[in-house]
């Protein structure tokens, strides 16, 4: 049955036989016609005189039927009742017509005007639209289409066309080890920083410093004023796996190109999500700048502002050649006008780039290409620089410091949308997910993103109860001395009660580790975990991803992840740089089928069932209760299972 009707106002031009009076005119003939027919049709009823015997009201009800078969519109039928009630109303709609009538000729709204009369009328006589047939509307009223038929018609599927720079990347090999390139191999670096590689141990490029490394170099060829050709060079984006060392393939081409600068500028921005990450990036680039006179500055909001404005400025002079920030210091920094400049910026990394995409709506990318933009230069200096925009002749003839945007991530969204809000000039991809027959295959068209998980890492998940899972990690601990274990949990609440029941059980070195801690406190802990006085660290996403940690032999997800990057970056704290390593999940019998599709349609390699026996946990049952029983003490509330 036909609920709505929508008229269309075709426009003007479309007008040219009929004129809107003569339409509205129409319209409302026909109408008052069928409310006149329909009060006449009444108010007969009404004289009908009442019959006493039924066969006489038989009789009545087939003569009825007859009248209506004979010249009434099918539709009236079904609607007798509605009928009766619109008699009451029938004078208000006669006025109600000629108010609009007047409306549309003085040339009103005539769209809205003639909509509102017919649904006005309608109303007012309680007749369906559906009385207002399809046909009858488009044949006797031109210029009015009707829309919204309710048929359910096939939507063809729409396959996603990746762009090519998406879809074509270069190749990054996932094998660590039996890819390895010699550092001397690689052409184009000084022979201070084959010194800071050999000082730092290195003897050999992983893959994707052997890709990246050079088409970094490559870009700044012509050094630092132009790109090649006098083109602004592409952006780089790389999406390879935890722990491949990506943060080396950007560290050591910035500090090659900037080594010969003249006069101390920003020239590298680094910017990274956490404190952490930008402390740990902050030392990279510090060790490996060390003989050259380069300027390496954190703004992550470890020292106090003053302190962070003092390390960049002075007496009108940039004293740092490469800032590595996190976004919200990053943008005190600028809206306090504390001295840094970004108008020589040549270099914007943006590392755990993924991440990084999901808080552009602090802005903060804007805001820094607005500060790259902001060029107080002479015209037609070489340090002036413009937004690209057209590519024209006139906007690439003067010659400016260009601006390439380096990307990292070890889940680098192959959402050409999310991409585009970085505003990436001609990027160019280096994926080592991408080039696999499979995965190349299906990530355009089945939708979702497909990921490399690092070669040396065995994945498991453990069936287990809520009960169970604090048994299940001193199992690990204590029966399989597994160790050192980095846990995660999804909450911190759940990370400080497992570290108290762990104290209370005994035998077992735990910490807990999460952002409520001092900067300091959280320093000492990772320091503490990696020098192996820590054998067990309870930590909520705070360190999931990029951090560092040597040495970490199993990752424990006693909470299973929701989303797939979090599992990614969680399990990717082990099997580094080409090592070995284990990740157990403790998966709930709810929990088993959502988890192990969203792994395996991931890209994992395969993840396997690890039964722990219940009479493998029976000797440390009755020492666990006890601790229960006095967790229940500790926190206050009643002993109730860790989740
Ligand atoms: N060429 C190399 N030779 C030996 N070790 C290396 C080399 N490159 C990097 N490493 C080491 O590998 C480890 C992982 O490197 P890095 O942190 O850069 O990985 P990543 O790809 O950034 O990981 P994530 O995605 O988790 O941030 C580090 O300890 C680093 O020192």
């Amino acid at each position: 049955m036909w609920m709505c009707v929508t008229l269309r106002y075709l426009g003007e031009e479309e007008d040219g036989s009929v004129s809107k009076e003569t339409l509205s005119k129409a319209l409302l003939a026909k109408l008052q016609k069928k409310a006149k027919e329909k009060q006449k049709r009444h108010s007969a009823k009404q004289r009908e005189p009442l019959h006493e015997h039924p066969a006489e009201q038989v009789d009545a009800q087939k003569k009825r039927k007859a009248d209506v078969d004979g010249g009434l519109e099918p539709q009236q039928h079904k609607k007798r009742h509605s009928e009766t009630v619109a008699s009451c109303s029938v004078e208000p709609v006669e006025q109600t017509n000629i108010q609009h009538q007047e409306e549309i000729q003085s040339g009103g709204s005539f769209n809205y005007q003639c909509s509102h009369v017919i649904w006005s009328v309608c109303l007012h006589l309680n007749v369906w639209v559906a009385d207002i047939s399809p046909e009858s509307t488009t044949d006797t009223l031109p210029g009015f289409t009707l829309v919204g038929g309710f048929e359910s018609k096939p939507v063809p599927k729409v396959d996603r066309v990746l762009p090519q720079w998406l879809a074509e990347p270069h190749v990054i090999h996932t094998d660590i080890k039996n890819n390895l390139i010699s550092i001397s191999d690689v052409p184009g670096l000084c022979a201070q920083l084959l010194k800071n590689l050999h000082s730092n141990g290195i003897q050999h490029f992983f893959p994707v410093q052997a890709e990246v490394i050079p088409a970094i170099l490559e870009s700044a060829q012509q050094g630092l004023l132009i790109g090649r050709g006098g083109y602004k060079p592409r952006d780089i984006c790389v999406s390879a796996p935890t722990g491949s060392g990506k943060t080396l393939s950007f560290v050591i081409p910035i500090i090659q190109v900037l080594m010969d600068r003249v006069v101390c500028e920003v020239r590298a921005l680094a910017v990274l999500p956490t404190k952490e990450l930008a402390q740990q990036v902050h030392r990279v680039f510090a060790s490996y700048a060390e003989g050259t006179t380069l300027k390496v500055v954190m703004l992550a909001g470890q020292k106090s502002f003053a302190a962070e404005q003092a390390s960049l400025w002075n007496m009108r002079r940039s004293l740092a050649d490469i800032v590595v920030a996190t976004p919200g210091r990053l943008i005190d920094h600028m809206t306090k006008n504390s001295g840094l400049c970004l108008e020589h910026l040549r270099f914007l990394v943006i590392d755990e780039a993924d991440r990084m995409i999901d808080s552009m709506h602090q802005s903060w990318l804007s805001q820094v290409m607005g500060a790259v933009y902001r060029s107080r230069a002479e015209p037609g200096s070489v340090f002036r620089r413009t937004e690209a925009a057209c590519i024209t002749s006139a906007s690439l003839s003067p010659p400016q410091t260009p601006l390439q945007k380096l990307l990292f991530s070890a889940t680098l969204t192959q959402n050409p949308e999310k991409l585009q809000q970085l505003g990436l000039h001609q990027p160019r991809l280096f994926s080592s997910t991408y080039g696999h027959a499979d995965s190349a295959a299906a990530s355009p068209t089945h939708g979702h993103d497909r990921f490399n998980f690092p070669q040396g890492l065995t994945e498991y998940y453990v069936p287990c109860t809520m009960s169970s899972k604090p048994l299940l990690l001193l199992h690990f601990i204590l029966r399989m001395k597994l160790h050192p274990v980095l846990c995660f949990t999804n909450s911190r609440e759940t990370a400080h009660r497992l570290h108290l029941l762990l104290q209370l059980f005994g035998g077992v070195q735990a910490a807990e580790f999460s952002s409520q801690l001092s900067p300091g406190d959280r320093k000492k802990t990772l320091k503490e975990f990696e020098q192996g006085k820590i054998q067990l660290l309870i930590s909520t996403d705070a360190v999931a991803r990029g951090i560092d940690i040597s040495g970490v032999k199993c990752v424990v997800n006693y909470d299973a992840p929701q989303y797939i990057r979090t599992y990614i970056h969680r399990v990717g704290r082990t099997a580094r740089a080409g090592r070995t390593g284990l990740a157990f999940t403790f998966l709930l019998r709810v929990q088993e089928k959502n988890f192990l599709q969203m792994v395996v349609k991931a890209g994992s390699p395969g993840i396997q069932k690890q039964v722990v026996k219940p009479e493998n946990l029976r000797s440390m049952e009755g020492q666990y209760e006890k601790a229960l029983q006095k967790l229940a003490d500790v926190i206050k509330v009643l002993p109730q299972p860790i989740c």
